[in-house]
């Protein structure tokens, strides 16, 4: 589609929704609930559940913020996911996809999300802060995923991210672990918003995260492999609640 007519998008003008914001909401759960039929470590994990439903009861549950695969090969995502989530949604909403183009943050502009993902791994510094910013003069804010302090130094610039993600997905096995966050929390610097993502399960794994400075949680599977993934992200959210509250973020 010509940038042209992504410009002329309903949504290419509307304010955006903090993502930040909504992680760093008092009493809120800090879920970052994702909606993904299938992945590269296990094909097809939720060919059924509808997005307007799902993503819905997500939010109704007590989720923060929503991230939409768009990627279609390894995810089974489409743009029209996210544009149908945020005619239902109110909330941040995240484009998770492969960015590695400026066309790409147009687009998510368009189709109506708040924020979207850059990757360390496959991105040159030079390339996150051209992007990044990119994003930030439309108003999107930018969660950077990285998998080790290497890439954290080479790529966290503060003029070009928002939020840090740390995957405990080790990308060349699919192997997981959140050591991988629980490690590289304290070199994270404080001026960004601490998310971790992926292998979560467990209010338990939340509280440990929360405890060395992470504000976000984003959870794609443990929700998705469940027929109703928004029932499944209720009864954690009500677990969450339990847990002592986090200190204040610095
Ligand atoms: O399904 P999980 O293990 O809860 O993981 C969610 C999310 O972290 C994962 O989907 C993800 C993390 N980084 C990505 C980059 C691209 C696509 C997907 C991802």
């Amino acid at each position: 589609m010509p940038v042209k007519l992504l410009e002329s998008s309903l949504y290419f003008n509307s304010l955006p929704v903090s993502l930040r914001q909504y992680l760093l909401r008092e009493n809120g759960s800090g879920l970052i609930a994702e909606f993904k039929r299938k992945s590269p470590s296990k094909g097809w994990i939720n060919q059924y559940a509808p997005v307007e439903r799902t993503t819905l009861g997500y939010m109704q549950a007590g989720a923060a913020a929503l991230s939409i695969l768009t990627d279609t090969e390894f995810f089974g995502g489409k743009n029209e996911d996210l544009t149908t989530a945020r005619r239902f949604n109110f909330c941040p909403i995240l484009r998770k996809d492969f960015v590695v183009d400026e066309y790409q943050i147009l687009e998510a502009k368009s189709i109506g999300a708040d924020a979207v993902l850059l990757i360390a791994a496959v991105l040159t510094p030079e390339e996150i802060n051209t992007l990044g910013r990119l994003a930030k003069s439309l108003g999107l804010e930018v969660l950077l995923e990285v998998h080790d302090g290497e890439e954290l130094a080479r790529s966290a610039n503060a003029d070009a991210v928002d939020l840090v993600g740390v995957n405990n997905r080790n990308l060349h096995d699919f192997s997981l672990s959140l050591d991988t966050s629980l490690q590289l929390a304290a070199a994270i610097p404080n001026e960004f918003v601490k998310v971790s993502e992926s292998g979560i399960s467990s209010a338990a794994a939340i509280g440990q995260l929360r405890e060395v400075g992470y504000r976000g949680f984003l959870l794609g599977e443990a929700f998705m492999r469940n027929a109703r993934p928004e029932r499944a992200c209720a009864a954690l959210v009500q677990e969450i609640a339990a847990l002592p509250k986090p200190a204040v973020a610095s």
